[in-house]
């Protein structure tokens, strides 16, 4: 049995919800949401497997998750380099830019070439607030992640899917399906179009919030923040 999915619009008040009745702020969630993603990109692709990671970021808290996640990355040996081109003036996104710029983390603006160079992609591009169909620049980057050999690791949703119903039915986001998607603090339904590794994360969910979203917190093992679901909706 699939765990139980949340809509774009259950996702957008649950956030909502943690930062009014929870008492979290947007830092605390987005550092939570961005180590879980580190933690599934070195359980699938360990530094033995190379060291290069190239984090595509978009414009809102997708792209935040994708900024954190590359500073836990570097502490874990990656090299990661930053696509980040439409960098938002808003103070959290500017200090955690600052916090990579300061371990000397190189930002590219030319995605294809930085592509040539690298053993593994992030796409935190957009998540669950992301309508089709996608704008430039970012059009020109699903082009390439859709035609990369290159293994991809997707934080919250394919980019460029609709949250509710998966690939658009034409151009590169039809064909674009990354190798790992790491659903934050629960799956959306696209996940029932995703056919590569499956991994919750977002460990950040009280029993209140998940009652009252009808939530199936997944069981987290020790210190973990990211489980890995089969394809029958269980514990790998
Ligand atoms: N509760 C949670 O699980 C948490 C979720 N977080 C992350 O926050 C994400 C949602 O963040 P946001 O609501 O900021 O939204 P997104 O980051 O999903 O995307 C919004 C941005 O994308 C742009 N955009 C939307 N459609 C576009 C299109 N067709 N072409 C070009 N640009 C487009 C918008 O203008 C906006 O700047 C989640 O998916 C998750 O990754 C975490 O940061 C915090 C905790
Ligand atoms: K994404």
């Amino acid at each position: 049995m699939a765990l139980k999915t949340l809509s774009a619009a259950s996702a957008a008040a649950l956030d909502k919800d943690l930062m009014s009745v929870g008492a979290f702020s947007l830092d605390q969630l987005m550092e939570l949401a961005g180590l879980s993603v580190s933690q599934a990109v070195y359980r699938v692709h360990p530094p033995s497997k190379g060291r290069r990671i190239l984090v595509a970021c978009g414009p809102g808290n997708n792209g935040g998750d994708g900024l954190v996640a590359a500073r836990h990355l570097w502490h874990y040996g990656y090299k990661p380099t930053m696509y980040y081109p439409k960098q938002s003036s808003n103070e959290l996104y500017q200090r955690l830019a600052s916090q990579l710029k300061d371990l000397s983390i190189p930002f590219t603006t030319d995605f294809p070439a930085a592509l040539k160079e690298t053993d593994h992609i992030l796409d935190a591009i957009f998540g669950f607030s992301f309508s089709g169909p996608v704008r430039e620049p970012f059009s020109t980057v699903i082009q390439a992640l859709s035609e990369t050999k290159i293994p991809v690791t997707a934080v919250d949703a394919p980019s460029s899917w609709e949250i509710e119903t998966g690939p658009p039915k034409e151009g590169p986001g039809a064909v674009y399906m990354p190798d790992v998607l790491v659903s934050l603090t629960a799956p959306k339904p696209l996940v029932s179009f995703f056919k590569g590794r499956h991994f919750v994360g977002g460990r950040f969910v009280s029993p209140v919030i998940a009652e009252k979203y009808d939530l199936d917190v997944p069981d987290y093992e020790g210190i973990d923040q990211v489980v890995e679901i089969g394809k029958d909706g269980k514990r790998l």
